[in-house]
């Protein structure tokens, strides 16, 4: 008998299908407690769980005594309690790699479009104030030859010190725990501390993992180390920020711009102030949401479940330890 399994995200046709011939699928809309009680025996009898965007918590997990293994769509996997993982011996299997230079384009989209205000004067051009030659409130900044700051030089970092070193000539600082001597060789990236990547950066990036050492890793304090001109890049995650205080650094001017993928609170509420400051370039966390890099890891996921539940974790495990 195919092991059962529950799906809480709409696959490609293609890869259903491909999940369907190893597994029995229930699918569901999403994991909220009144959906787990409305299919309480498939819960209760999957040894796997693939999807991505929602808390799996203990108390999920108390309504799936065979849970074997869980397969996420995506790289973070901060919405996962993973000590009541671990506590089960359940797997927990990612998407690394196959995102990495999508994001890092998106990436460079926010650098880009934050130091030379490209959807604010867009938005003016649509609403017809494009009537006479520009002057100067109008103009942008430079980017090329600044310098871009990169806090988390993992393998998205990595992609953006590439795009910055090589398409524009900046030159890059980083911090992170270790050194990374591939970007020293290839990308003459500098390592240097936090407080040191504050004060000199240009352009400050930020695409670090959320875990209770990177909450609120920046805020008020890091904000008003930055230059007044910086720019604030953030692709990670919304609560490695105190957004409150990139709220106020932005209204005092102590920082330039903001171009912002993830939030605090997502979706972003409709009357978050960061929505009424010209200076911000806010995205719906669309870093990987391309059709090619959706689909990647949508098939690496199920790759991923596949593998998992015949034991098989050299890739892409989070917590290989707990395999029997
Ligand atoms: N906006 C998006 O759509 C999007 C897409 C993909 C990933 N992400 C986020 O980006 C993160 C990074 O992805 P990745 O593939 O580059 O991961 P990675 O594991 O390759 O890199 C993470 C880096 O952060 C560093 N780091 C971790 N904790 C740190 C700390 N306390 N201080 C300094 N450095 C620290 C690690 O050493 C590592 O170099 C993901 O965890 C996810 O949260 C966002
Ligand atoms: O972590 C990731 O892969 C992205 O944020 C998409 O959720």
């Amino acid at each position: 008998m195919k092991p059962s399994i529950i799906l809480y995200k709409a696959l490609p046709d293609d890869l259903l299908q491909r999940l369907e011939t190893h597994f029995t699928v229930t699918r569901v809309a999403n994991l909220k407690p009144e959906t787990v009680a409305q299919h309480a025996d498939a819960f209760a009898s999957a040894q796997g769980l693939l999807g991505s965007s929602e808390k799996v918590d203990s108390e999920l997990l108390e309504k799936m005594p065979q849970l074997r293994a869980t397969s996420t769509i995506s790289v973070g996997y901060d919405n996962f309690d993973v000590d009541a993982l671990n506590a089960r011996k359940i797997l927990l299997m990612h998407t690394p790699t196959v995102l990495t230079e999508t994001v890092a384009d998106t990436m460079m989209a926010l650098v880009l479009s934050s130091a030379r205000r490209v959807v604010e004067v867009a938005e003016r051009v649509k609403a017809g104030e494009w009537t006479s030659g520009i002057g100067a409130d109008w103009f942008g900044i430079d980017v090329h030859h600044k310098t871009l700051g990169i806090i988390g030089m993992g393998r998205i970092g990595l992609a953006l010190a590439q795009r910055a070193h090589f398409g524009f000539g900046m030159p890059i600082l980083y911090n992170a725990r270790r050194h990374h001597t591939e970007a020293e060789e290839r990308f003459q990236a500098r390592y240097c501390d936090l407080e040191t990547l504050l004060k000199e950066s240009d352009f400050v990036c930020l695409v670090l993992p959320l875990t209770d050492e990177t909450h609120h890793l920046i805020g008020k304090a890091q904000f008003e180390m930055m230059k007044k001109s910086a720019i604030f890049i953030n692709a990670g995650r919304g609560p490695v920020v105190d957004e409150a205080a990139l709220v106020e650094a932005l209204q005092n001017g102590e920082i330039h711009a903001a171009g912002l993928d993830v939030f605090e609170q997502e979706p972003l509420p409709v009357d978050s102030p960061l929505l009424s400051l010209p200076n911000v370039v806010a995205l719906p966390h669309i870093g990987s949401a391309t059709h090619e890099t959706r689909y990647n890891m949508a098939e690496c996921a199920v790759e991923n479940l596949i593998d998992a539940l015949n034991g098989k974790v050299e890739k892409n495990c989070v917590n290989p330890q707990v395999a029997s």
